[in-house]
């Protein structure tokens, strides 16, 4: 039983199985839950079709367990409706990812907890704008963002949450972002920093390269876009 079961819908945009093409779970089989809504607004989003919620879009949950190709449609589903489509679909992953979207939009408390319980292992990738309701045990991979259109802020309880804190880059001016970010709001001790190229851009993935051999720092080149895999 759970402990508070109050039955909380999760705006569903997808559900696949594939490898994790990021950060340090890079090359793990992995399921990932994308919710819908991001109000963020990152110019060069690679889920730009997630961003709004809205009504026209909503589809029954069967039309996203049969989604063809990326698109804005969502259902409403519960986290028991989310565990047995995993266990329906045969899915063999045991490693989950919570994304989006904005995945933090929602209280995720229930869906880790429910997860939890059939065997899951659970990631979630943030950008630290809201207040994150996971389980302690959840992976929390922080994408902060500085200056968005959005206007909203990353967190300082987020990057202290953080177990690694994966930045997008393009140009220096991004590596001065995270430079300020890191003095102003540092994260925990020890915590990974990746560094992540902007859309496989060469100059950014020249960058990234160069500033993680300077900087002791990882490098997270999105392996699934070079393997054309979703
Ligand atoms: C689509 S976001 C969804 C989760 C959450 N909103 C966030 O930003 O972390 C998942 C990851 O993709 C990264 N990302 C999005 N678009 C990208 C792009 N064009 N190139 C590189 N990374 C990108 C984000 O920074 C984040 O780490
Ligand atoms: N293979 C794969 N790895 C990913 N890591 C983070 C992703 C995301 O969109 O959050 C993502 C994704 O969309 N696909
Ligand atoms: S916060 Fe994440 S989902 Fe939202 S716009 Fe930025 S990269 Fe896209
Ligand atoms: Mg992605």
């Amino acid at each position: 039983m759970l402990e508070n079961p109050i039955n909380t819908l999760y705006p569903l945009n997808e559900v696949f199985q594939t490898i994790q093409g990021e950060g340090t779970y890079t090359g793990v089989p992995a399921i990932f839950i994308r919710l819908q809504g991001c109000p963020v607004g990152c110019p060069w989003c690679d889920t730009q079709h997630t961003w709004e919620q809205r009504a026209e879009d909503q589809v029954p949950l069967t039309a996203i367990v049969e989604k063809p190709a990326a698109s804005s449609t969502w259902a409403q589903a519960t986290a028991t409706e989310i565990v047995a489509l995993l266990q329906d679909k045969k899915y063999t992953a045991k490693h989950v990812v919570l994304t989006g979207g904005e995945p933090a939009m929602y209280d995720l408390l229930e869906l880790c907890e429910v997860l939890e319980s059939a065997g899951y292992r659970l990631q979630i990738e943030t950008s630290g704008t809201f207040p994150l309701r996971v389980s302690p045990q959840t992976w929390v991979t922080l994408s902060p963002k500085v200056d968005m259109p959005g206007g909203l802020l990353v967190r300082a309880d987020c990057m202290n949450r953080a177990d690694e804190i994966k930045y997008p880059v393009a140009m220096e001016k991004h590596i001065d972002e995270l430079d300020n970010l890191l003095k102003v709001c540092p994260p925990r001790a020890g915590v990974t920093i990746a560094l992540q190229p902007i859309s496989q851009r060469p100059r950014a993935t020249e960058l990234a390269i160069q500033t993680c051999i300077e900087r002791n720092w990882r490098l997270s080149v999105q392996l699934h876009k070079y393997l054309h895999i979703e």
